[in-house]
C-alpha cells in the first residue's frame, strides 16, 4: 500500500491544466483563471498623476512661487510651468511635464497668488509617475492568475473589456449503494439517508463548479459498468462514492478496470480513506473515493481538491498548512496515516472526540484536519502537530 505522500505525488504528476479556453467579460469572469498573459494596451496610470490636493511646483530652490493656474482632475489641458512657479492641482488630476515637485496643501501658505512652502519639498513626491503600475505593451496579469475582485478592477483600469479563461473540466458525481434514499423520503429499516452527492456539489459549488451532475447506481455490477462507461466519456472528472472496498456488492474497482480506467493508485495507507482510488482513462480522471462521508470529504480536501485546482489553471494548488500545538492527547493504535477532524485556532489545535470514517457531525464543527504521518505514533497535550485548514467552507 502507498503512503500518504506518495499518494499526494502521483496526482500532482498526474494531473494538468484543462488544454481548453472559453472567452469571458471581464467583468463576469470573476474566480475564473487567466488562460494566457494580459498585456497592457495602455500606461497605467495614463498620465503623471497627482496624489494630493496641493501644488505642483517647478521648484526654483526657494520657498516661495507664483500661482498661475489650476489643474483638477478629468482636466485636459496642460500648462507650461517657469522655474518658480506653481499651479493649483487635486487629487487624480494630469501633473504638467514642467512641474517636478506636488506640494499637499496642508504644508503650504497661500496669499493670493503668491504660495509660500512651510517646509522642504523633495523632487517628485506626490506625482505618480506615468505607467507607475505597468507600461503598455507589458504584461498586466500572468497567465494563471486568479481572477479576483482586485485582478478584475486592474484589468478594467486598463480598458480591458475580454480575456481567455480556462475553461473548467466537467464533473460528474456517481454514488453507489442499494441502501440510499433521498432526504425528505420514508426511512425504511436497513436504508440511510444519501448525503455524499450533496456534500461532493456543495464542496464543488465552493469552487464555482455549479453545473456539476449527479448519478446514483445500485450495487448492481452491469448497472455500475454501464453508468460507468456512460460518464467516462461524457465528463472529465469522475468522483465516485462507494463501492469501492473488498466487499461482495464493491464492484466499482472491477468496472473501472473493465472499462479500461488506468489504475494509477488503489489503497492508501491512511485512516480515514484507506480504499481510495485515482485512475485515468486517456485525458479523463476518475476518483473512487470512499463511501463511508467523512472518508470521502477527507479525500476530497486532500486529493480531489487540489488534482481540481491544478487541472483549472491555478499555478497554486497546494493546500494551506500551518503547526499548531496540542490541546489534546489522542491515541493511535494503527499504522496508518492519520487524518483527524480537529478546531485549528491561533497556532493550537483541538482534536475532536469521534473520528470515525462515518462521522459527519465531527466533521461539520471541525475547520482543519490535524495530520499524523504513519511514522507518528500517539499524539500528547503540547505536541506540536501539522494542520491542514479546510481549503473551502
Ligand atoms: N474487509 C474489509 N472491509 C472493509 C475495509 C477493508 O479493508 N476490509 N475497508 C473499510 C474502509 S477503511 C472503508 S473506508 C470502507 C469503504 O467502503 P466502500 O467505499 O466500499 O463504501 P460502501 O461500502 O459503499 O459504504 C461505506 C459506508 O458509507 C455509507 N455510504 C455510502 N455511500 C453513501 C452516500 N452516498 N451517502 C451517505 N452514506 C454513504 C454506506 O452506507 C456505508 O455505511 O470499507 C470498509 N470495509
Ligand atoms: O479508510 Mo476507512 O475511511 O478508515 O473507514
Amino acid at each position: 500500500m502507498i503512503s500518504v505522500e506518495q499518494a499526494i505525488d502521483i496526482v500532482r504528476i498526474n494531473t494538468k491544466p484543462i488544454a481548453a479556453f472559453e472567452l469571458k467579460k471581464v467583468k463576469d469572469a470573476y474566480g475564473d483563471i487567466l488562460f494566457e498573459d494580459v498585456l497592457s494596451p495602455i500606461n497605467m496610470p495614463p498620465f503623471r498623476q497627482s496624489a494630493m490636493d496641493g501644488y505642483a511646483l517647478h521648484l526654483n530652490g526657494s520657498d516661495s512661487y507664483r500661482i498661475i493656474g489650476e489643474v483638477k482632475a478629468g482636466d485636459g489641458h496642460h500648462p507650461i510651468l517657469k522655474p518658480g512657479e506653481a499651479i493649483r492641482i487635486f487629487t487624480g488630476a494630469p501633473v504638467p511635464d514642467t512641474a517636478n515637485a506636488l506640494v499637499m496643501q496642508e504644508k503650504t501658505a497661500v496669499d493670493d497668488t503668491r504660495l509660500k512652502l512651510k517646509s522642504e519639498v523633495v523632487q517628485n513626491e506626490n506625482i505618480r509617475p506615468l505607467g507607475e503600475q505597468v507600461l503598455k505593451g507589458q504584461t498586466a496579469l500572468n497567465k494563471g492568475t486568479h481572477l479576483t475582485a482586485a485582478a478584475i478592477a486592474f484589468l478594467t483600469s486598463l480598458g480591458i473589456t475580454d480575456i481567455k479563461v480556462y475553461k473548467k473540466p466537467t464533473i460528474a458525481v456517481v454514488v453507489t449503494g442499494n441502501e440510499l434514499v433521498e432526504a425528505g423520503q420514508h426511512l425504511a429499516y436497513g436504508q440511510i439517508y444519501e448525503s455524499n452527492a450533496t456534500m461532493l456539489s456543495a464542496a464543488l459549488k465552493c469552487l464555482e463548479y455549479n453545473n456539476v451532475s449527479i448519478h446514483k447506481v445500485s450495487d448492481d455490477y452491469k448497472s455500475t459498468l454501464h453508468l460507468l462507461n456512460q460518464v467516462i466519456s461524457d465528463y472529465d472528472v469522475i468522483l465516485i462514492s462507494g463501492g469501492i472496498s473488498v466487499g461482495d456488492y464493491d464492484f466499482v474497482e472491477k468496472a473501472l478496470d473493465e472499462i479500461g480506467v488506468e489504475q494509477l493508485f488503489y489503497k492508501v495507507n491512511q485512516k480515514p480513506g484507506k480504499p481510495l482510488f485515482f485512475g485515468k482513462k486517456e485525458s479523463k480522471t476518475v476518483f473512487a473515493l470512499p463511501g463511508n462521508p467523512a472518508a470521502a470529504l477527507s479525500c476530497f480536501y486532500v486529493y480531489v481538491y487540489p488534482a481540481l485546482q491544478k487541472m483549472r489553471g491555478h499555478l497554486d494548488f497546494s493546500l494551506t498548512k500551518a503547526k499548531a500545538i496540542s490541546k489534546s492527547n489522542f491515541t493511535i493504535n494503527v499504522n496508518r496515516a492519520q487524518f483527524l477532524k480537529a478546531i485549528y485556532t491561533n497556532g493550537e489545535v483541538e482534536i475532536l472526540d469521534g473520528q470515525n470514517s462515518s462521522m459527519l457531525h465531527t466533521f461539520a464543527l471541525a475547520n482543519a484536519l490535524a495530520y499524523v504521518p504513519e511514522t507518528s505514533g500517539s499524539i500528547k497535550i503540547n505536541d506540536m502537530v501539522e494542520v491542514i485548514l479546510f481549503p473551502i467552507n
